[in-house]
């Protein structure tokens, strides 16, 4: 049985033409460590079945608010409210003020007004991520330089849109993180349609069949959209955005947000037609399984930042961790290394290998996952550590190959334990505070975990380094010895 509050959703949603049949799927209130609220089948579910369908009306979006209109599209632009998140957080924060009188107030009432990404963290719990890559990726001074020149300066300058005295209950910088953290981890990406229009129009393409290719969408992938002046955004991720043309939107998608994920247990996916939204399952489900989407597998680091969990599996010999995991390494730490090594590059002009690598498109973060050292990688420490294949990269045009020599091989060890010393505390306290996880506070525990997921990948990585140099100064000996004419075999035979 749905809650009285999960019910007064569902209501509204089928008011609103929203299709789910509720004879099939509920939902229920899973606890904490599967997501909280969450769909479930009530009874088995073949594969592509629709589970639900959302029609594009009541989809919240720039285009299907009348915020944007009330304010004029020359003005929207003017304000940069057409770019990023901050013309959908307005949209948001206006048709809230609302209440009632706003189409999506049940929608609104139904979503969470509590947050754990780091984002909102007290500075003594952000400290617990010295050292992860979520550290950088805040933004929270771009949020709040958003609030104060955009949303606040359109705000005071409508006042018969958005009355003074509302400001400081429904326009406050709480408010707008709120909405800010909603779009964070519970958007969508959808494709803008061709002669796409607003609320209460039509659509006259509407016989169009459902085309499965053209026509998926991802949950939590908000941030990959053209957001110049996003505040919740990466420096890296406008960066990337900057080149696409804006064909995409962020949307806010009843219902399909409820959705819950776990790596690689994914059994429906969203789907679009012109008319409406479908979430269909890609897999048979049973009676009672949860339905789950995805939120694309990332690594604990990702999942904290953006949706304020973290997800450990079974990893067999009785670890459980994510394997997704990555850990970055910036393009600093190599060169830190090498001069370390060659203190006579210190006054080389090294820019010059990095601006050429950065214009060949090859980028100054490297991401190490589980499996191998990453090719990039190691072709940019050889490039900045090696003259000759300087000179080479430059007259062939091309990055040096990712192959490894003990030289190269002695520098990346380097790296990685540099980066092992960014963490104030070593894996094995780590693993030794994890063995009580339940004891921590919330934020404390969801920052170990992330913390010992990167931490394991650099320790396996190093471990092989240590086993592959070993080797190779093994096997430099030998060769040294057969040099000098001595016998390893021969000392043997004496002892
Ligand atoms: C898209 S919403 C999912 C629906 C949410 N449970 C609700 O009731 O509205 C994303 C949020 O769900 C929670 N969540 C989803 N999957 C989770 C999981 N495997 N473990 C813990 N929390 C999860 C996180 O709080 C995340 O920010």
């Amino acid at each position: 049985m749905p809650s009285t509050e999960d019910q007064a959703f569902l209501d509204w949603f089928k008011a609103h033409n929203g299709k789910i049949d509720t004879d099939s799927v509920t939902l229920k209130d899973f606890g904490a460590s599967e997501g909280g609220r969450g769909l479930v089948a009530l009874r088995d579910l073949p594969e592509n079945y629709d589970v639900f369908s959302i029609p594009r009306s009541l989809v919240l979006s720039t285009r299907t608010s009348s915020l944007p209109s009330k304010i004029g599209a020359s003005k929207w632009r003017e304000y940069g409210l057409h770019k990023g998140w901050s013309g959908l957080i307005l949209c948001m924060l206006w048709e809230a003020a609302q209440g009632p009188a706003s189409k999506w107030n049940t929608y609104f009432v139904s979503m969470p007004s509590k947050f754990d990404v780091p984002i909102l963290w007290e500075d003594r719990d952000l400290s617990e991520l010295q050292g992860t890559s979520v550290v950088d990726k805040l933004g929270k001074e771009n949020a709040e330089h958003d609030y104060n020149e955009k949303i606040l300066r359109v705000v005071k300058a409508f006042p018969h849109i958005f009355p003074t005295e509302a400001i400081p209950q429904h326009y406050s910088l709480e408010k707008f993180h709120i909405m800010g953290c909603r779009i964070m981890s519970r958007s969508f990406t959808l494709e803008i349609q061709e002669g796409e229009e607003g609320e209460g129009q039509s659509n006259d393409n509407d016989e169009n069949e459902i085309q499965p290719d053209d026509g998926n969408t991802s949950m939590g992938s908000a941030m990959d959209v053209d957001h110049e002046d996003d505040p919740k955004q990466t420096s890296e991720e406008q960066d990337e955005d900057e080149d696409e043309e804006d064909e995409t939107e962020v949307v806010m998608v009843p219902l399909a947000d409820f959705l819950n994920a776990r790596y690689q247990t994914e059994n429906v996916k969203l789907f679009y037609e012109p008319q409406s939204l479908k979430m269909v399952t890609t897999r048979p489900i049973q009676a009672g399984e949860q339905i789950w989407n995805t939120y694309g597998d990332l690594p604990n680091a990702e999942l904290l930042r953006r949706f304020g969990h973290t997800d450990l599996v079974d990893l067999g010999s009785g670890k459980t961790g994510n394997p997704g995991d990555v850990v970055e390494l910036r393009a600093d730490l190599v060169l830190q290394s090498i001069i370390e090594v060659h203190p006579e590059f210190e006054n080389a002009n090294l820019e010059e290998r990095i601006d050429w690598w950065l214009e060949a498109g090859g980028d100054d973060v490297f991401v190490l996952d589980y499996d191998e050292l990453p090719q990039d990688f190691i072709s940019f420490t050889r490039l900045v550590m090696n003259d000759s294949e300087w000179q080479k990269a430059r007259s062939k045009e091309r990055p040096p190959k990712p192959t490894i020599d003990k030289e190269t091989l002695e520098i990346i060890q380097r790296v990685l334990t540099k980066r092992t010393s960014l963490y104030p505390t070593t894996l094995n306290e780590d693993e030794e505070l994890a063995s009580n996880l339940e004891a921590l506070p919330l934020n404390h525990k969801h920052a170990l975990i992330v913390r010992i997921g990167e931490k394991r990948i650099l320790a396996e990585h190093l471990d092989k380094i240590g086993t592959m140099l070993k080797a190779s100064i093994g096997s430099g000996d030998r060769k040294r010895r057969r040099e000098d004419g001595t016998s390893g075999n021969k000392k043997k035979q004496k002892q």
